[in-house]
């Protein structure tokens, strides 16, 4: 084994496998009696092999990701791993997305995708960076071992998985790297092209529920469309967004599959523009667009021509985040963004729920991370009277608990979420009988949002149905729905360090507080005291080489003095 799947094995799990099984200490997996995969694992990994500067690929927040050229071997031993999920899972389908999402065109990433359309879970995680890290074929073919027998793998048990890929001109060796550790392994399995990250979740979710008795949806591209255009009929019924919306799409997949939805709707059911749609030329992909540029510049997208308080709104390269923005008088840009909607959600539901007489039977909850502003907290606690909890960054901390609630509404300030209801939920809000024509009003409306909102991931175009449905009921413009509550000023710095991995959160503080380097935490409590409504934490990130500093404090001034002077500290007490 090379030192650095030792490593990642070690720091993260007790089980170390020093040595690989043998066929003859096998019997905690089962085998594959002539040894087939285990040389189609041998065959594939001599196919793509590892690169040979040993890079060190870690499954993170967002699977692996990287430049695309150091990708194929991963690639490869994610068709491998991918299978014996599905193994492991009794023959359910697993999915595997490719895709960078709002990262450079020269990026790409792979991730994988459980059978309820949710993240890998966890403890799968360092399988599968332990299995990418082999270094030659002989290292995979014992990994892949390895596996078999920790995991308790019966390899006679069939395996499938399904695949797609973003508009990246790199997808496509990818794929074919893919399709090779799934074919050596014996893994039957589906190519749908290119698709949105949150459209390959739900043919994941819809495969597995198809001949149950609550099939997701129908198992096809066209199915999800019509499934969304149906709903967002209902939900829309004898009413019209107000004026017109545009939507960029960053160059990337959303701009096709938004098209192609539109087909979908009755023609004048909703005065759209698409811009940013060129996804001919892959140089343009998510430059100075989309929805992590508009939010993390805080400013709108290369060809904004908006007039003022025009509705606009921008998707992330893979369609699953989006942001809502507008410019008001004298050009001064003005964000709706995650926190935005998920305000707006829980509001417009809550009201649903009231009005269709299901109050007493049904509780909601907002999850947010401590990005979320400081106002909508306090917006959603005080004024919506609803429970909010605060969760670690990522959106597989905030699914896992919005899915404990009846419902479950979640928002990255960055634009990614969804609203998750629970089975006994749905099943309530099916079988509710209403008592007046204004309850059965306000049930259908429900009952469509049940079918409009992805239940899998978050997903820019239904959350973008969602969105205009809601503005829609509740006769918003932006300017209204930007009036429901004013932005603590606000800031988010980052510092390179010499090892982010000092940097250490307190267990259980959703990282709001740091345990390690001891006494910067004491440090920062310092800083802040001397800002008014002063709000500031540190943590390091888990996708770029930084840590990240992130402020809030009653005056612009303040937040950006504060925001510099804890980077200040951190760069001179810890810099690179
Ligand atoms: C402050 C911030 O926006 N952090 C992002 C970013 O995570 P970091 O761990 O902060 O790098 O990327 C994640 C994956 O896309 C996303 O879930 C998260 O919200
Ligand atoms: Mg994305």
């Amino acid at each position: 084994m090379n030192s650095s799947v030792c490593k990642i094995l070690c720091s993260s799990s007790p089980l170390l496998p020093l040595t690989p099984p043998t066929m003859a200490d096998s019997n905690a997996g089962i085998f594959d009696p002539d040894g087939k995969y285990e040389q189609g694992v041998l065959q594939a990994s001599n196919d793509y092999p590892c690169p040979k500067d040993g890079a060190d690929f870690v499954y993170g927040t967002a699977g692996f990701r990287m430049k695309a050229d150091k990708l194929t071997s991963v690639a490869m031993t994610v068709g491998i791993l991918a299978g014996l999920r599905s193994r492991k899972l009794h023959g359910q389908t697993i999915g595997v997305m490719i895709t960078a999402s709002h990262n450079p065109a020269e990026d790409n990433g792979v991730k994988i995708v459980d059978p309820q359309g949710e993240m890998l879970e966890q403890e799968w995680e360092k399988y599968a960076t332990y299995i990418a890290n082999a270094k030659d074929p002989q290292e995979a073919q014992n990994a892949y071992m390895w596996m078999i027998k920790e995991v308790r793998i019966d390899q006679k048990k069939p395996a499938s998985v399904i695949f797609a890929r973003d508009t990246r001109p790199s997808g496509e060796e990818l794929v074919r790297a893919l399709k090779t550790g799934l074919d050596a392994t014996g893994v039957t399995s589906i190519d749908y092209g290119i698709l949105t990250t949150p459209q390959l979740h739900y043919l994941v979710k819809a495969t597995n529920t198809k001949d149950t008795s609550h099939p997701y949806g129908e198992v096809s591209e066209e199915g999800y469309y019509k499934k969304l255009a149906t709903a967002f009929a209902t939900a829309m019924d004898n009413i019209k967004p107000a004026g017109a919306v545009t939507v960029d799409c960053a160059n990337g997949v959303g701009a096709p599959k938004l098209k192609e939805f539109l087909k979908h709707l009755p023609a004048d059911s909703i005065n759209i523009r698409v811009v940013n749609d060129n996804i001919s030329d892959p140089s343009v992909l998510n430059n100075d667009c989309g929805a992590d540029h508009v939010k993390t510049q805080q400013r709108a997208p290369a060809g904004f021509d908006g007039k003022a308080y025009d509705r606009w709104a921008s998707f992330d390269g893979d369609a699953d985040r989006i942001v809502y923005y507008f410019q008001a008088e004298g050009s001064i840009f003005r964000l709706l963004d995650g926190d935005r909607i998920a305000t707006l959600a829980a509001n417009f539901l809550g009201e649903l729920v009231q009005k269709s007489g299901l109050a007493d039977k049904i509780t909601m909850t907002v999850v947010q991370t401590a990005y979320a502003n400081g106002s909508s907290t306090r917006y959603i606690e005080q004024s919506l009277k609803l429970k909010c909890e605060c969760t670690s960054t990522g959106v597989k901390h905030l699914h896992h608990v919005a899915a404990r609630s009846d419902i479950g509404v979640y928002f990255e300030a960055n634009g990614h979420g969804t609203v998750l209801f629970s089975p006994q939920t749905l099943k309530r809000i099916h079988t509710h009988q209403p008592e007046s024509p204004a309850q059965l009003e306000a049930l259908t409306t429900l009952r469509a949002l049940t079918d409009l909102i992805n239940q899998t991931v978050g997903d820019a175009l239904s959350d973008f149905l969602l969105v205009e449905t809601i503005l829609a009921h509740k006769e918003y413009t932006v300017r209204e729905w930007l009036a429901t509550y004013t932005d603590m000023p606000n800031k988010l710095g980052k510092q390179r360090v010499a090892n982010r991995a000092d940097f250490v959160t307190v267990p259980d503080s959703a990282e709001r507080k740091l345990a390690r380097p001891e006494g910067l935490q004491e440090r920062i409590d310092e800083i802040v005291a001397k800002y008014k409504d002063g709000r500031c934490f540190v943590r390091a990130s888990g996708t770029e080489d930084v840590v990240r500093i992130y402020g809030e404090a009653g005056e612009v001034f303040d937040c950006e003095n504060m925001v510099r002077e804890v980077g200040g500290e951190i760069e001179r007490r810890f810099g690179p």
